[in-house]
């Protein structure tokens, strides 16, 4: 089940404000001009499935999207649990940092946590197949995949370089939950 937590950027261990609620997850995130959607496959698609025939399951909101914030590149990403790199994979994305672009991605199937650090505030996100989240260029954020990281996910892309990372250097995401096994689902 998808999740929006909202904690004081002080206090980690007592959430403002949690939901399951779709609608209220994306009244919460929209507030800060984050974008969270539900999406649904015109076909069946499973992990393993060639990019293109996941492509081709959400075309119609993939071309949505394209269309009205001009990406220059769609992929799809995949992660399962015996990943022999499932540990480097994992931390290159677990301490705050920020993008030049829009960070977009729809999780096709499992899940992954992101937490957003915007106004004070962390706005924790527990994001499950069939989830859109759009995060404005300049948000500082982390993400954790979990310790046997299980997704497949579109990306999208504005900048030619593919993801770049600019870290902050705060060791923020180190006091705030990380993915625990177990909780999505
Ligand atoms: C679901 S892909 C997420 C990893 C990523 O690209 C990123 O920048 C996380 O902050
Ligand atoms: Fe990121
Ligand atoms: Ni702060």
């Amino acid at each position: 089940m998808s999740r929006l937590r909202i904690f004081d950027h002080d206090a980690p261990d007592a959430p403002l404000l949690a939901t399951a609620d779709h609608t209220a997850i994306a009244a919460e995130l929209g507030k800060i001009g984050v974008a969270f959607e539900q999406w649904e496959a015109a076909q069946p698609v499973k992990p393993g499935d060639p990019p293109e025939a996941i492509m081709a399951a959400y075309r119609t909101d993939i071309d949505r999207l394209v269309e009205a914030n001009g990406f220059r590149s769609v992929d799809v990403v995949s992660i399962a649990p015996d990943n022999p790199s499932r540990e480097a994979m994992r931390a290159k994305f677990l301490d705050e940092h920020a993008h030049k672009e829009d960070e977009v991605r729809f999780f096709v199937a499992g899940s992954g946590l992101f937490s957003l650090h915007v106004g004070g505030k962390v706005y924790e996100v527990l994001c499950e197949a069939g989830d859109l989240i759009a995060v404005p260029d300049g948000t500082t954020h982390w993400f954790d995949m979990g310790p046997e990281p299980s997704f497949v996910a579109i990306r999208f892309f504005t900048e030619p370089d593919g993801w770049v990372g600019h870290f902050t250097g705060s060791d923020i995401a180190q006091r705030f939950p990380r993915y625990e096994a177990g909780q999505a689902g």
